[in-house]
């Protein structure tokens, strides 16, 4: 009998009964130690005695890089040529180097869709949040225990009434957070794009130019992917040409904005207040971000609740055992869909 195929699984696992437990029934399921360092992974991928360096499929999660480090060039490089594809739990995968995986031919996938809304609803909250200083008000009743000093310590927030929207980034997740505004009563919903989607695909909200978005609007929504080009975008040049008492709210990732220059524009007051789910430092928080009362944090919750994430990771397994089976993953990423070596699979 043939032997079953090498799966490494890396990161841990929330749901181990849902189709997880189909996997090991067409592969061979290896995890790491939980201390294993980068070294050892490598020196495991280059030893022939290993199975590791027969694997076939790697799925793995945001917090395994703290076992592998980045899925780099040296990491693309050091793997077998039996690995035909990565699968990873999000639909940000930053933490790859996707063009290394590209050029040995090494599938690429994520989990789009399926976190939309329970990102979206993240937004939402922070947005909320930051627009009426509920934190802040929050954080005075920890401190006081009363609830009249606590509201007169509190700043008066705005309502959405009058205010702009401008979305950064109008894709899946955008979309389910203009959904969930709108009832709120804002006055205009603008959003930019590297390119401008089809006018039945706007659901109402307005294109403008980058430079449009950033001047006009009076709450900033992030939802762009961190990559090569997105990284910095909002800088602290790009921060002096916003209205004055701006707010920005993050969900997507920390680094597409220049988190020191961000903290500078709230304590002059030029940003008003900011929701904040992501952070270019991650898993450290950049401290005075946590001390300003105007900002409320969130420790990367975006899909943290059990519906969501129980569909990532039947996503993830989708995918493994679709390359474990039939060679092709189900969602891949949109840099290797169009290449002749994957659309010839
Ligand atoms: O951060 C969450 C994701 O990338 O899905």
């Amino acid at each position: 009998m043939s032997e079953k195929p090498v799966l490494l699984c890396l990161g841990g696992v929330s749901f181990p009964d849902g189709d997880y437990s189909k996997l090991s029934q067409v592969s061979q399921v290896i995890t790491l130690e939980p201390e294993t360092t980068r070294e050892q992974f490598l020196a495991r991928l280059a030893d022939p005695k290993d199975p590791l360096s027969k694997v076939k499929v790697i799925t793995r999660t945001f917090s395994s890089i703290k076992n592998t480090g980045r899925f780099d060039q040296e990491i693309a490089e050091a793997m077998p040529n039996t690995l035909i594809a990565v699968c990873h739990n999000g639909a940000g995968y930053d933490q790859i180097d996707v063009e290394y995986f590209n050029k040995r031919h090494i599938q690429v996938s994520n989990t789009p869709n399926v976190v939309s809304a329970a990102t979206a609803d993240t937004h939402v909250f922070l947005l909320l949040s930051a627009l009426r200083y509920f934190s802040y008000g929050v954080r005075e009743l920890l401190k006081s225990g009363n609830s009249k000093i606590a509201a007169n310590n509190t700043p008066f927030g705005n309502d959405p009434e009058g205010k702009t929207v401008g979305i950064l980034g109008l894709g899946g997740i955008g979309h389910e957070i203009v959904k969930r505004l709108k009832p709120f009563g804002f006055a205009r919903f603008i959003y930019y794009n590297r390119h401008r989607l089809d006018t039945t695909q706007e659901n109402g909200c307005e294109y403008v130019s980058f430079e449009e978005l950033i001047s006009q609007s009076d709450i900033i929504s992030i939802n762009i992917p961190l990559n090569e080009h997105t990284r910095h975008t909002i800088n602290a040049e790009v921060i002096s040409k916003m209205k004055d008492n701006v707010i920005i709210v993050n969900t997507a990732r920390g680094a597409v904005m220049d988190e020191n220059a961000l903290v500078e524009a709230l304590e002059s007051g030029k940003v008003r207040s900011a929701g904040l789910d992501v952070f270019e430092f991650e898993p450290n928080v950049t401290e005075a971000l946590l001390q300003l009362p105007q900002v409320v944090c969130t420790p990367h919750l975006g899909t943290q609740c059990i519906e969501t994430r129980q569909k990532m990771e039947e996503l993830v397994y989708t995918n493994a055992l679709d390359a474990l089976t039939n060679g092709k993953v189900k969602t891949i990423i949109p840099e290797i869909a169009n290449e002749s070596w994957f659309t010839s699979l």
